[in-house]
């Protein structure tokens, strides 16, 4: 939603620059806002960063949402222990130790954040590339998801065949779907492969959680030793990145594709 209004407010700060002769053009530009508006995903979401010391994060007053802070640090500091104790079981998967990302420094202060997301009911799903999340990855290691069971979400196996294939995931009450994430497919040399999903609008209102465990931001990624060798070479072309500029650089292309495509999904 916030996108969607600052999206809104560029095109007609846009519009507002325009010299006499280019107003002309308005009409059209207008029909193309309408355009961005009806594509975009149409989840709208309430962000929670790290809780390190020095976090950003603001919250909403004590008066207008009791207890509201207090429940979404306890739930972020569980579903982090959580995150941690299965990227010790990757790390055992891969024989290696299990406290081998530990090691790494990837989950000390891990750039951790929660996404509390709603995809609304009203809107029209029959229209044409219209989705609550359009198909992407998570870049991270792992995310936790949480679903209020309400159907929506699908995973495409094999994310690089033509035709792509979408299935519905079950949802089990109680239990997370754990998705792996870009930055782990990259450690892991496409072992642990990130899942493609995306998220359709049904026509029910749904809520999820979802919590991204994102490596420390001076972390180097790259492909693990024991994950290569010369019958197996690492997948990826890319030299190591580091953690953070990972994360920038598909923010940035996220941006990018959001304004040529009308979609974004970070
Ligand atoms: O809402 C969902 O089920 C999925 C959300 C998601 O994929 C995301 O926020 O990255
Ligand atoms: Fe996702």
């Amino acid at each position: 939603m916030v996108w969607r209004k600052n999206c809104l407010r560029k095109f007609l700060s846009r519009v507002r620059s325009f010299s006499h002769s280019q107003l002309k053009r308005r009409k059209s530009l207008l029909s193309r806002i309408t355009e961005v508006i009806q594509k975009c995903d149409s989840k709208e979401g309430f962000y929670v960063g790290t809780l390190a010391e020095n976090h950003q994060n603001q919250w909403p007053s004590e008066e207008d949402l009791p207890s509201w802070r207090s429940t979404m640090e306890a739930y972020y500091e569980k579903v982090l222990s959580a995150g941690m104790k299965l990227i010790s079981l990757v790390a055992l998967a891969l024989n290696l130790d299990e406290d081998f990302f530990q090691k790494l420094g990837a989950l000390n202060e891990p750039m951790a954040f929660l996404r509390l997301l709603h995809y609304p009911g009203d809107v029209d799903s029959s229209r044409e590339g219209v989705y609550g999340a359009s198909a992407h990855s998570d870049y991270g290691m792992l995310t936790l998801l949480l679903t209020d069971g309400v159907p929506g979400l699908q995973v495409c196996r094999e994310k690089s065949k033509q035709p792509q294939v979408w299935e519905d995931v079950p949802s089990m009450s109680g239990a997370f779907i754990v998705n792996i994430g870009d930055m782990m497919e990259r450690w892991t040399n496409c072992l642990f492969r990130s899942t493609m999903h995306r998220v359709m609008l049904t026509g029910e209102e749904r809520y999820s959680v979802a919590f991204f465990v994102e490596p420390n931001k001076d972390c180097i990624v790259e492909c693990l030793e024991s994950c290569c060798s010369e019958s197996c070479p690492p997948r990826y072309r890319f030299p190591p990145i580091r953690s953070s500029d990972y994360l920038e650089e598909r923010f940035r292309l996220a941006a990018t594709a959001s304004a040529e495509n009308h979609r974004i999904n970070i």
